[in-house]
């Protein structure tokens, strides 16, 4: 029953994500944090989230809404702007995501308004 009622959601949300990503040119969202190579990692950050984390979860239908979705999204974004101090590369990448994700999300959820 989930399956057949989520699978359009699924479709939608495997969509935006696709396009969330093309928007991460540096590459520094796409797989979890390596916590062998980041030893101190995990002292910062309790609940690590990636868009590979995100696909698989949207795949196995573990979001079922689009505020589902934007809260791993936001989850992601604030690990890497905790870790990272703000003169870093990867936080201003995660300034970028915010903006240019956080837009792709708003025109998602209007789309998703108009098409029910
Ligand atoms: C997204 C993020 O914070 C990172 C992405 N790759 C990394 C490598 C070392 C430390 C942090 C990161």
């Amino acid at each position: 029953w989930m399956e057949v009622h989520l699978q359009p959601l699924v479709c939608f949300l495997r969509r935006l994500l696709d396009m969330i990503q093309s928007r991460d040119t540096g590459d520094i969202f796409s797989e979890p944090v390596d916590l062998s190579e980041v030893p101190d990692y995990s002292d910062v950050v309790t609940q690590p989230m990636d868009i590979s984390t995100m696909r698989t979860k949207l795949e196995n239908f573990q979001y079922s809404n689009l505020d589902a979705f934007e809260k791993d999204f936001n989850l992601m974004i604030n690990n890497c702007m905790a870790y990272n101090s703000r003169d870093t590369i990867f936080y201003r990448a995660a300034v970028k995501m915010r903006d240019q994700g956080g837009a792709l999300i708003r025109q998602a959820r209007r789309d998703l308004e108009a098409n029910g």
